[in-house]
C-alpha cells in the first residue's frame, strides 16, 4: 500500500524538503546571501515568499537571476571563479554555497523518518526509485542521510549543468531520470515540495503528481500542479488502494 495508482511502475523523489529536512538550511542560506545583497542596494529584505516563487527548487544560478529579475536588479553574470563577495550572479551562487556548506557540516543531515519509511514501501512494492534535484551537493546529501542505499537513478544540479539541462519548473531533469529508469512519463510519480518542482512534474505529464507541504502552501501546491498533497510522505501508507 503505497498510495499510488496502480499504473505507477517508477518513483521520481525531489531531495531537500522531499526526502531530507535541508531545506529550510537552503532557504537560510539564501536569506543571507542575498540580503547582504539587498543591504547593499537598497532593497528590502528577502523573504520566504521570495523564496517559494523564485529560488526553491531551481538551480543554484537560475534562482539568483530569477530573484534578482523579480527586484529590478542589475547584476553582471560574472564567472565561476568569482570570489563570495563580489556582485555577481555567480559570486552570489557561491556565497551561498558556502554558506550553505557549512549550515550542512555544522548541524548534520537528517532523512525525513515518515520519508525513509515510505522509500522502505515504495522499494518492497518493486517500483524503481531515482531522485531528481536541482542541487550540486544531492550526491553528499544523500550520502550523510543514509538514503543512498534506495537510489537507483539521479540527475542532480551537476547533471543538469554537464547536459545542458533546462532546470525546473522545466520538466528535463524528470524526464531525463525517467528515461535512465527506462520509464515512460505517464508510469512515473513526481514528488515535490517547490512549486517550481510541481510545475515541471505537469510539464512532463507524469502520471501523478504528489506535493509534499513543508511550508503551509498547500493550495499553491495544487494551482501549480500536484495532484495531492501530504504533509509527509508516510500520509501516502494510509491511503487505501483503488
Ligand atoms: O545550491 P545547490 O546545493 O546546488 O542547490 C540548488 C537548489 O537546490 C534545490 O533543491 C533547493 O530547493 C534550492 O534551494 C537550491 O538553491
Amino acid at each position: 500500500m503505497i498510495g499510488l495508482p496502480a499504473t505507477i511502475t517508477t518513483c521520481l523523489f525531489d531531495l531537500d524538503g522531499v526526502l531530507t529536512s535541508t531545506a529550510s538550511l537552503h532557504r537560510a542560506a539564501w536569506k543571507r546571501a542575498f540580503d547582504e545583497l539587498l543591504g547593499r542596494r537598497g532593497s528590502g529584505e528577502f523573504t520566504d515568499e521570495d523564496y517559494a516563487a523564485y529560488v526553491d527548487g531551481r538551480p543554484r544560478l537560475d534562482g539568483v537571476r530569477a530573484f534578482v529579475a523579480s527586484r529590478g536588479l542589475d547584476l553582471p553574470e560574472g564567472s565561476p571563479d568569482d570570489p563570495p563577495d563580489v556582485d555577481t550572479v555567480h559570486g552570489v551562487g557561491t556565497r551561498k554555497n558556502d554558506l550553505v556548506l557549512r549550515m550542512i557540516d555544522e548541524q548534520g543531515v537528517e532523512p525525513f523518518p515518515g520519508s525513509e519509511r515510505y522509500l522502505t514501501a515504495v522499494r518492497e512494492a518493486g517500483l524503481a526509485i531515482g531522485v531528481v534535484t536541482s542541487s550540486a551537493n544531492a550526491e553528499n546529501v544523500l550520502a550523510a542521510a543514509g538514503l543512498d542505499r534506495f537510489v537507483q537513478a539521479r540527475v542532480d544540479g551537476v547533471t543538469i549543468t554537464t547536459e545542458g539541462l533546462r532546470g525546473k519548473p522545466a520538466p528535463d531533469s524528470f524526464l531525463a531520470c525517467a528515461r535512465l529508469l527506462g520509464a515512460e512519463p505517464a508510469a512515473a510519480a513526481v514528488f515535490e515540495d517547490a512549486l517550481a518542482g510541481v510545475e515541471a512534474g505537469r510539464a512532463g505529464r507524469f502520471g501523478h503528481v504528489v506535493g509534499v507541504d513543508r511550508a503551509d502552501q498547500a493550495e499553491a501546491l495544487r494551482r501549480h500542479g500536484a495532484d495531492v498533497v501530504v504533509t509527509d510522505l508516510a500520509e501516502l501508507l494510509e491511503v487505501p488502494p483503488t
